[in-house]
């Protein structure tokens, strides 16, 4: 039996194979006997604001969405009316890790410039050379590899890039994190005990001088928009990688187009990008050679999406039963 039919809730299914209207979806939560809402966060149909939490119910009590990210729901509207919020967490990592170590060796190794020499037929033209389509070396004696947000997906995409770098001079590893703890240095140490390479929390300063991977995994919030502008930009090496698999606005793209484009820093491998899924093929950074880009496809392996589903349901039907839920945002 499935875990809707054991719950003994009924549920009302959007009937397109597409996204749902907005009047759809809001024309539904006014109805009374409607207590919990599942979710996406890349359907313009889905976001939870004041015009989403105005048309809520008064039984309605949980939004669970199926994503690990919660930057399209106003938390702070949802908590005021008291609805909870479920995401999932936890499950994705692994499939997300994947990913930006895919856009990683990408990025660094030109697999971009690379393929569309091949589908170019440009291939022949190319006369061999030692340096041709040559990019840094993953195991650079003194790489310095750095995340923005080091939480669960940052600490499973070191785990799997210390299989590529260097043995004999392993890299040394930085991330930023929101704030310093009193307890820092001793966090430090844990983290560098736990991978066997020195970790430390660092300003956003040194994050942009001395990183030659810089990976963006933190969540996307006031205090993280645009992140990363022409000023960090300016300050990093010009062989620097940047990946982003967080959220697009984390990464300002008219800056980062601007330096792809000047050399200023290497090359960038995105996963996500701001304006998407509305991302025409004369976009400056579409056109860029240097910059990797997928469809915001992070956890799309079959298993993660299996557990994302059943993990935004269950966490719908623990809220809407006033249950504990299992991953509620606090
Ligand atoms: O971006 C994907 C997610 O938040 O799950």
């Amino acid at each position: 039996m499935s875990i809707l039919a054991s719950s003994g809730l009924e549920a009302i299914i959007n009937p397109h194979d597409a996204a749902p209207s907005r009047e759809w979806v809001l024309g539904h939560l006014a109805d009374p006997e409607v207590r919990g809402v599942c979710l996406t966060h890349s359907q313009p149909s889905d976001k939870v604001d004041d015009e989403f939490l105005k048309a809520c119910n008064e039984n309605l009590k949980v939004v669970s969405t199926f994503s690990v990210g919660y930057d399209h729901i106003d938390i702070e509207g949802a908590k005021r009316r008291g609805i909870k919020i479920g995401h999932t967490p936890g499950v994705l990592s692994d499939a997300v890790a994947d990913i930006t170590v895919m856009l990683v060796l990408m990025t660094l190794r030109r697999v971009e410039e690379g393929i569309s020499l091949v589908k170019s037929g440009g291939w022949s033209k190319l006369p061999w050379a030692p340096f041709i389509l040559c990019g840094p070396s993953i195991s650079h004696p003194s790489l310095v590899l750095s995340f923005l947000g080091f939480g669960r997906i940052s600490q499973h995409v070191l785990s799997r890039l210390l299989a590529f770098t260097s043995k004999i001079h392993p890299p040394q590893v930085q991330y930023v994190s929101s704030h310093a703890r009193p307890n820092q240095m001793e966090i430090d140490q844990q983290f560098s005990d736990r991978f066997g390479v020195k970790v430390k929390r660092v300003e956003r300063d040194q994050l942009a001088s001395e990183s030659d991977i810089l990976i963006v995994l933190c969540d996307l919030n006031p205090s993280t928009k645009d992140y990363v502008n022409s000023e960090f930009l300016g300050k990093m090496k010009r062989t620097a990688v940047l990946v982003n698999a967080a959220r697009g606005p984390i990464v300002n793209s008219d800056d980062l187009a601007h330096a792809l484009s000047t050399g200023q820093i290497f090359g960038a491998g995105l996963d996500v990008i701001t304006g998407e899924p509305d991302i025409s093929s004369d976009h400056p950074l579409v056109k860029a050679q240097n910059c990797v880009i997928i469809p915001h496809m992070g956890s799309a392996d079959v298993d993660t999406r299996k557990a994302m589903a059943e993990l935004c349901v269950r966490n719908a039907i623990a809220g809407a039963k006033g249950d504990p839920m299992p991953a509620m945002v606090q």
